[in-house]
């Protein structure tokens, strides 16, 4: 199973390496507004799961919520480490 972690390792190589098809670079060429639209989607997307429609449903758009999260953490040149000194 992806973990947070797994997910991240993940993204960074392909910010790194650029593969061709990948949603992650189409998302980083898009930029922090696109990406910030997305998250600000997903994070609605997660509420209202939560509030209609159950817990397997809030749980997969949670997980969609981390993704988008991620692709502007990489956006911004943010590593884990600098969000979680805030904890
Ligand atoms: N976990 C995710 C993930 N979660 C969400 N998303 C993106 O978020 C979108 C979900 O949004 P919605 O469900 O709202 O669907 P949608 O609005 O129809 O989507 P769009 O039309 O906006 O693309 C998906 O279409 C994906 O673009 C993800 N995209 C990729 N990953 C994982 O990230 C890794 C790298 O992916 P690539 O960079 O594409 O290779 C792989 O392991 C993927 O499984």
């Amino acid at each position: 199973m992806k973990t947070f972690d797994g997910l991240w390792a993940e993204l960074s190589e392909k910010a790194r390496t650029r593969p061709e098809g990948s949603g992650t670079v189409a998302a980083l060429d898009a930029g922090v507004h696109a990406i910030g639209k997305k998250l600000v989607e997903e994070a609605a997307e997660s509420w209202m799961a939560a509030e209609h429609e159950g817990k397997e449903r809030a749980a997969e758009e949670i997980s969609q919520l981390i993704y988008h999260l991620q692709v502007m953490m990489l956006a911004l040149d943010l590593e884990p480490a600098d969000v979680y000194s805030h904890l």
